[in-house]
């Protein structure tokens, strides 16, 4: 079951499908509207945010999703399904995958988390777990721990990490060399070119969002692009 899932997953397109409050698309009903148009584009999988998304887009399409919950605490910078109640309820939202932080930094309060997976692999043996990771070591540690993928979702968000505009093709290949398990490639991937590219290196399966599911960023990409050549034309 759960081979058959990483299979269904194989080589294919995962489209990332969040919005904050207070941005335009905010909301489950336009985030499982979002899914059903990645699902007519092609898109095998979904990524979601917050038990109300997993849950709209679980009830409008029949796609594997990955699921996280982004939450915000005082004691730890670790932002994406940060500690088992988050994780919990993204599974109880009915998530095929979760995905949690799995970098080294402090959790908030203190959570460990090989615990996490522990408990998690106890109370949701259905569920998939997928490391997010923003380095080579913190996917080897993923995989020792036990985790079933590794995500590259927080390579250039953690200080450590190489901060660079192009998607980290190098962890990439760094990963899907080093384990044994799916490497999914997530994070400023902006093209079909650098998606393929990313699977020329290894990559399981390719995660986007902004590019395909924030209007707001593609369409200030197309305005800059405007503004900068017409000041280019200005100064001939
Ligand atoms: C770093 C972080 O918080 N990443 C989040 C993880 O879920 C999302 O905000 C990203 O949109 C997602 O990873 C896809 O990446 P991109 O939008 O670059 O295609």
């Amino acid at each position: 079951m759960k081979k058959d899932l990483i299979q269904a997953l194989s080589g294919g397109l995962i489209v990332s499908c969040q919005a904050y409050a207070g941005e335009p698309l905010f909301g489950s009903d336009t985030m499982a509207k979002l899914a059903v148009a990645a699902r007519e584009g092609g898109a095998v999988g979904i990524r979601a945010n917050s038990p109300a998304d997993i849950a709209a887009i679980k009830g409008t399409l029949s796609l594997p999703v990955i699921g996280i919950w982004k939450a915000r605490y005082e004691d730890s910078q670790v932002y994406i399904t940060p500690t088992v109640t988050e994780a919990a309820a993204v599974a109880e939202a009915g998530a095929d995958i979760i995905a949690i932080d799995a970098t080294s930094r402090r959790r908030p309060g203190g959570e460990s988390l090989s615990d996490i997976v522990a408990l998690l692999r106890a109370s949701y043996p259905q569920c998939l777990l997928m490391a997010d990771v923003s380095t080579a070591e913190e996917g080897l540690q993923a995989e020792a721990m036990g985790f079933d993928i590794i995500s590259t979702t927080l390579s250039g968000y953690t200080e450590y990490s190489p901060q660079q505009k192009e998607p980290d093709f190098d962890l990439v290949a760094k990963l899907s060399r080093k384990t044994s398990i799916p490497v999914f490639a997530e994070g400023r991937i902006q093209s079909p070119e650098q998606a393929y590219q990313c699977l020329l290196l290894g990559a399981h399966a390719v995660v986007i969002g902004s590019a395909i599911t924030r209007p707001e960023a593609i369409t200030k990409k197309f305005v800059d692009g405007l503004t900068q050549r017409a000041e280019l034309v200005g100064k001939e």
